[in-house]
């Protein structure tokens, strides 16, 4: 069985894909980023490919590249790379499986596929099941984001007696909000070591209350330190300290899903924040508008989420 140099745990930044103005994936800006995660969000986990990345719009020959791309430049300075290999062809999967595997990625993660879909927990372990073994050194994680995918079995369904038929299982990314799943996942699997990650950020600390080992997402990216503070107050049981974090950043997320919020406005999100040119998303996205930009830019400087001192003075929406 795949066992992992260590469980994974923490946050673990779901990866934007650098394009260029063109659509082109921009690599020369993949060894900035990961110095930025880790020496300015804390963050050492990565998730590429994945929804964030835009994974399913990349060709498979694009998402190799992609992958090698972070593995080379995280080596000795990230834990752990962790691929999403999901798609639509079983054979694409496998190839992905199988390439991260070579590359030396610490993982692979899977989500159902979505055309074609798999509407029995036999079918889509079957699925699953197939990819992993085309990397049996490597630990897999089922990547459980059914309002996406719109494959609606339970993860605790799925959960249930899932090693006897994937060994190589290590854990789940859960990205949705059905906190009794979740919290059965967990509560019925206990005597296993798997890795149960969360993936909305809005919701995180509820999820650690319920068993949470970790949390794989897209704000990780540029608030990585504001959650690690809240993952450390939680841990020292400071759960007022840990409230205020969780609420802090809710403010944020709150507001801009109510502008309109997915990965082309996490794009330019994560441009504003970090300084990084990450581009525009590949179509059918469409670039986030000037007035999302403007709009998230007074937020994040009101919660004190960028560097600039414009408006700290008398701000008391301020979360520093
Ligand atoms: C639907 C979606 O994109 N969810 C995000 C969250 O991080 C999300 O952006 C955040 O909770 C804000 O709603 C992640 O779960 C996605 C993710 O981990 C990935 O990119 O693979």
């Amino acid at each position: 069985m795949a066992s992992p140099k260590k469980k994974l745990q923490g946050l673990v930044a779901a990866t934007i894909t650098p394009m260029t103005e063109h659509g082109e994936i921009n690599f020369s800006v993949i060894g900035q980023y990961v110095d930025y995660l880790v020496e300015e969000q804390g963050v050492k986990n990565i998730f590429v490919n994945g929804t964030t990345g835009e994974g399913l719009s990349l060709s498979v020959s694009e998402r190799r590249q992609v992958a090698e791309a972070w593995v080379a430049k995280g080596r000795n300075k990230l834990d752990q790379v962790v691929i999403h290999v999901g798609a639509l062809s079983l054979k694409d999967s496998q190839e992905l499986a199988r390439h991260a595997a070579e590359i030396g990625a610490d993982g692979i993660a899977v989500i159902a596929p979505f055309f074609l879909k798999p509407w029995n927990k036999d079918a889509l372990i079957n699925f699953l099941k197939e990819v992993a073994a085309a990397a049996p050194t490597l630990p897999f994680y089922y990547y459980h984001i059914p309002a996406l995918t719109g494959v609606k079995i339970r993860a605790e369904e799925l959960l249930d007696g899932i090693q006897d038929k994937i060994p190589t299982f290590q854990g789940l990314k859960f990205s949705d909000t059905d906190l009794l799943d979740f919290g059965q996942c967990v509560d019925q699997n206990r005597q296993q070591q798997f890795a149960f990650l969360f993936g909305v950020d809005e919701q995180l600390l509820s999820a650690l209350v319920m068993g949470a080992t970790g949390a794989v997402g897209s704000t990780y990216n540029y608030m990585g330190k504001k959650t690690n503070q809240m993952l450390e107050a939680f841990k020292r049981k400071d759960f007022s300290s840990a409230l205020n974090h969780q609420f802090c950043i809710q403010r944020f997320i709150n507001f801009v899903l109510k502008l309109g919020f997915g990965v082309s406005q996490t794009k330019a999100i994560m441009t504003l924040v970090s300084g990084i040119p990450v581009g525009p998303p590949r179509p059918p996205l469409q670039k986030a508008s000037r007035e999302f930009i403007d709009n998230a830019k007074a937020k994040l400087k009101s919660l004190d989420f960028l560097s600039s001192t414009d408006l700290k003075d008398g701000n008391l929406e301020s979360c520093s």
